[in-house]
C-alpha cells in the first residue's frame, strides 16, 4: 500500500487566457481509492483527464509507475458518467466487454473468458447477448464498469460515475466498487461533487479550491473496512470527515 503510483506534480492549465488548475501536486499509492472533490469549476474534471493523458497539461506532469503520461497510457482505464455515450449502441454488452480486450490483442476465447467473468462480478451474468439500450442507466454503468475491470488495468479513473442514476443506484453501484477493487487489485482515482460518497468510498480525498485551483488539503480516511451504507454512516468518524470535506469546500465559494 505504501508505494506510489501516480504522481501529479505542480500541474498548471490554461484555457486559453483562463486559469483552471494552478499547480496542483499529489500522489495515489498502489491499491488506493482517492477521490478528488472541490466546489463546481475547481478543475476535477481537468485534472483527472490529464491524469489519464486524455489533455494535455500547461505545465507538470503526471507519472503512472514512474512512466511520464504523454497520452492515454494502456494500463488506465476510465469510467465517465455519462455511460449513454461511452457504450457502443449497436453492439452487445458482451462486444462492448471485449472490444478493449481485443484490441490489447487478447484471443477471442481469452476476451471472452475475461469479459463474462466481470460482468458476473458486476452482477449483470445473463446480459451478454443484450444491447445496452435495453438495460437500465444503472446496469449500463455496470457494463462500463465491467468492460474497465475486464481490461485489468493499474489504474482506473472515474469521472462522476453515479451521477446519472437514481439514489438507491448509487448506493448499489457504490457498495459494488467497493469490493472489487481488492478483487480486481486496481486503484481508483475518482471525481466526485457528493462528499458522503467521497469519505464513504476513499482511503484519501484530495480537496481542491475554486479555480484557479490548488490543493487545500489530503484528507486521509480512516474508517474501518467493510464500509456498510448504514453502519459506516453512523459512524461518529463519518460526521467528523463529512464536516471537514464540507467545510472546506463552502467556506471557499461563498
Ligand atoms: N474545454 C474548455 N475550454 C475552456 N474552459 C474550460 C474547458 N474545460 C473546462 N474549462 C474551465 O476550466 C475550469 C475547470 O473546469 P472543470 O470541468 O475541470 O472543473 P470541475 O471541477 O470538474 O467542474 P464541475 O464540478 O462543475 O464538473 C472551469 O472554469 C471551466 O469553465
Amino acid at each position: 500500500m505504501s508505494d506510489t503510483l501516480v504522481s501529479v506534480e505542480h500541474l498548471t492549465k490554461f484555457y486559453g487566457d483562463h486559469l483552471a488548475v494552478d499547480g496542483v501536486t499529489f500522489g495515489v499509492r498502489t491499491g488506493e481509492m482517492v477521490s478528488i472533490v472541490g466546489p463546481s469549476g475547481a478543475g476535477k474534471t481537468t485534472a483527472l483527464r490529464i491524469v489519464a493523458g486524455l489533455l494535455e497539461p500547461t505545465s507538470g506532469s503526471v507519472t503512472i509507475g514512474g512512466v511520464r503520461v504523454t497520452g492515454p497510457p494502456p494500463d488506465v482505464a476510465v469510467v465517465f458518467q455519462d455511460y449513454s455515450r461511452s457504450l457502443l449502441p449497436w453492439l452487445t454488452v458482451l462486444g462492448n466487454v471485449t472490444l478493449p480486450l481485443r484490441a490489447k490483442g487478447l484471443s477471442r476465447t481469452a476476451a471472452r473468458t475475461a469479459a463474462l467473468d466481470a460482468l458476473a462480478a458486476v452482477g449483470l451474468d445473463g446480459t451478454a447477448r443484450r444491447r445496452p439500450r435495453e438495460l437500465s442507466g444503472g446496469m449500463q454503468q455496470r457494463v462500463a464498469i465491467a468492460r474497465a475491470l475486464a481490461y485489468r488495468p493499474k489504474l482506473l479513473v472515474m469521472d462522476e460515475p453515479f451521477a446519472s442514476v437514481d439514489a438507491q443506484t448509487r448506493m448499489d453501484l457504490e457498495d459494488l466498487i467497493l469490493p472489487l477493487r481488492q478483487e480486481y487489485a486496481v486503484t481508483i482515482m475518482l471525481v466526485t461533487h457528493d462528499i458522503d460518497e467521497a469519505v464513504y468510498l476513499s482511503d484519501r480525498i484530495v480537496v481542491l479550491s475554486p479555480a484557479p485551483s490548488t490543493v487545500l488539503r489530503v484528507i486521509d480516511v480512516d474508517l474501518p473496512l467493510p464500509r456498510s451504507q448504514t453502519a459506516t454512516k453512523e459512524l461518529p468518524g463519518f460526521a467528523r470527515l463529512r464536516h471537514e470535506v464540507l467545510d472546506l469546500v463552502r467556506a471557499r465559494t461563498d
